[in-house]
């Protein structure tokens, strides 16, 4: 599968490194794009891929495109690789929680044949939340802890600050809870939210309660952050590339 990344950041990073690191051949990373042009040079250095100035350049060469950028490349750039028939794999899932984008990406792939794909992120628990959505659910929370620094907030100590729905979470907070984004998208429904910024904790922590006729279940995930951002999880890079695994393999463990 030839890949191509607009976003060279923190995740970016961490997915060059695995596949290198885990000479994982079936995903051939070939091109780079970000804003910042010495960011994309440096990944395709590390790939002997090529680093493009316009992100058009990558299309004809390219079957998936990683989004690990922002919410607003999500708008303005994503539209132009579904129109395309190319696959396209969203890490700023906040963007479809926002009515007018989703439904044209929806609209475009259909019209071109290309598929989206949202992996499960920093979160633990999406396959049951996918299960669980096919019966009735009554509650769909996610509880988030950062550090302050993550937040871009200055308390000295524990402090609430965002409760409501992951539809309003995403725009508040927009580099820092995509996370309720798939959790809503999976479900069907706009979940609760809370974010704690609590100056005691070094990961990113992510609690998510789901009740409904399937029965009950909490999932809590304490993410390692990642070096190059620690508002970011390693988790989400790794289930990027786990997502790629599957698309390219013969077998499939899980839902
Ligand atoms: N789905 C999930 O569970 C998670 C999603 N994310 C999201 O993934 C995205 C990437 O995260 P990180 O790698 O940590 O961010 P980062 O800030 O480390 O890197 C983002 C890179 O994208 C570039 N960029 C941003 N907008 C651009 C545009 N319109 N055109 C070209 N380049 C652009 C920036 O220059 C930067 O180099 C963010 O939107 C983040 O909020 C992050 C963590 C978990
Ligand atoms: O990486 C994380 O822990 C969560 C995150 O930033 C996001 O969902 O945007």
């Amino acid at each position: 599968m030839r890949c191509g990344i607009i976003g060279c950041g923190a995740i970016a990073n961490t997915i060059v490194n695995l596949v290198l690191k885990q000479d994982i051949k079936k995903i051939k990373l070939k091109y780079f794009y970000d804003r910042n042009f010495r960011k994309a040079k440096k990944l395709a250095n590390l790939t002997n891929g090529t680093a493009v100035k316009k992100v058009e350049e990558m299309f004809n060469g390219v079957d998936l495109i990683i989004e690990s950028a922002s919410q607003e490349a999500v708008k303005e750039i994503v539209p132009n690789i579904i129109s395309r028939g190319i696959d396209v794999l969203i890490m700023s899932v906040g963007a479809l929680l926002d009515e007018k984008v989703r439904r044209r990406l929806i609209k475009e792939s259909r019209e071109s044949g290309a598929n989206i794909y949202i992996p499960s992120g920093a979160i633990i628990g999406l396959d049951g939340v996918k299960a669980a959505s096919l019966g009735k659910i009554k509650e769909i929370k996610l509880i988030t802890r950062k550090s302050p620094t993550s937040l871009g907030v200055k308390t000295k100590k524990k402090e609430v600050v965002f409760k409501g729905k992951s539809s309003e979470a995403v725009k508040k907070f927009p580099v820092n809870i995509n996370v309720a984004a798939a959790l809503s998208l999976a479900s069907g429904i706009d979940a609760d939210v809370k974010i704690i910024a609590d100056p005691e904790v070094e990961h990113n922590i992510h609690e998510v309660h789901v009740k409904g006729d399937f029965g009950e279940f909490k999932s809590i995930t304490k993410n390692t952050v990642c070096e190059l951002n620690p508002k970011t999880s390693v988790l989400a890079a790794y289930s990027a590339v786990t997502l790629l695994k599957i698309l390219s393999d013969n077998i499939r463990v899980g839902t």
